[in-house]
């Protein structure tokens, strides 16, 4: 048993730990730069940053020393699977695999030299399972991240040419649509709702009833709009279970106070101009706007009259994220108009 000479073993030890660091090191550099340009999230990238540089103050001179690439018989040996990337998801499972792996080794073998450093790499597991769940895109907090970046909204009117126009404003950039459909029998509305969730998630865009709990349940929608006559939110999330969102219409401070206590993921504000979309509903104007922005942290989809022509004010009056109906429905190219409005919502909330 020489092999498990006190001496010998420490040596090993540490050479195993370099070679751990560096991997989970190496894993979380993909995973971050997939949230720093893939997302553009400045949270999770900090997160991976953090996670890396914790990761470096342990990779020690005495560690590093320990390093032997010649004589390591592994340097030689791929995994077919290691080639075999089909999408974006197979590359962050894979990284996220490989960090998982490489802490649960050093955990281990840490226990037995740096005991600190096992410690840490324990509590860094934990973390990085968390930052998975947060880019797992169907994940309670995926969707609450996409929700979050997705500054314009679709809410979609009755069109013959319906899934035309949303996959035209899904080229533009849209990310972020919603089945309104008042006239449709529910069969119908079913189907329309069903084609739309599988259109929608080509895109990886999200997808919301407006209304109806159960067609976003039976077309298996990211989660449901609904008014304030509609089902209370606690029962719908309920019914759709916790990983989907809810939103809530809100035309003045009351309504917005209640939804936030009821726990909405986010509100629609307005209509901020009166519009046919919804005759004899009366404008809200810019003062509850102001005063939703600076009284909730949740996403406030501002909506009613906005277009090309009106969102300039509208952003300038504080708002971040825009619904609309006719700007895109009725538009002659829906994708361009898709691509005008982001524009706008980019330039306008430049840090
Ligand atoms: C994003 C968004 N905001 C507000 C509404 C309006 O919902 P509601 O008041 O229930 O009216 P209807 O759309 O159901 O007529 C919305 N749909 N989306
Ligand atoms: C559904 C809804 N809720 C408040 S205003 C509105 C309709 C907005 O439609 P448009 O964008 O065509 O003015
Ligand atoms: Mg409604």
């Amino acid at each position: 048993m020489q092999d498990l000479a006190p001496i010998l073993c420490h040596a090993r030890v540490c050479r195993i730990l370099d070679a751990n660091l560096d991997r989970a090191r190496e894993g979380l550099r993909v995973i971050e730069e997939w949230c720093r340009l893939g997302c553009e999230d400045a949270e999770l990238t900090a997160t991976c940053k953090e996670l890396r540089q914790t990761l470096a103050g342990y990779h020690t001179p005495e560690l590093r020393s320990a390093r032997q690439t010649d004589h390591d018989p592994g340097t030689a040996l791929t995994h077919p699977q290691e080639r075999d990337r089909q999408t974006l998801q197979d590359v962050l499972t894979a990284n996220f695999a490989r960090v998982q792996e490489a802490l649960r080794v050093i955990e281990e073998y840490a226990k037995l030299t740096h005991a600190d450093l096992s410690a840490a790499a324990k509590t860094l597991r934990y973390r990085v399972y968390i930052l998975e769940q947060a880019l797992s895109p169907q994940s309670r907090q995926g969707r609450l991240r996409r929700l979050h970046h997705a500054r314009l909204y679709l809410v979609t009117s009755p069109s013959d040419r319906l899934l035309e126009r949303v996959e035209a404003a899904l080229k533009g950039g849209l990310r972020l649509v919603q089945y309104r459909d008042k006239t449709n029998d529910d069969q119908t509305r079913l189907k329309i709702a069903q084609q739309l969730q599988a259109l929608c998630q080509r895109y990886g865009a999200l997808f919301l009833v407006n209304d109806r709990v159960d067609i976003a349940v039976g077309a298996n929608a990211d989660g449901v709009h609904l008014g304030q006559t509609d089902l209370p939110i606690a029962l719908a999330r309920q019914i759709l279970g916790g990983d989907r969102l809810v939103g809530c219409s809100t035309t003045n401070p009351q309504e917005l106070e209640r939804a936030l206590q009821e726990g909405a993921d986010y509100v629609g504000v307005g209509p901020v101009f009166a519009t046919p979309t919804k005759p004899g509903k009366a404008a809200v104007g810019f003062d509850y706007l102001q005063y939703a922005r600076h009284h909730c942290s949740i996403p406030q989809f501002a909506i009613g009259g906005i277009d090309a022509s009106t969102i300039g004010e509208v952003i300038a009056a504080g708002a971040t994220h825009v619904a609309v109906v006719r700007a895109i429905m009725d538009a002659a190219d829906p994708q361009q108009a898709t691509q005008d409005l982001l524009q706008h919502l980019h330039e306008g909330n430049q840090p």
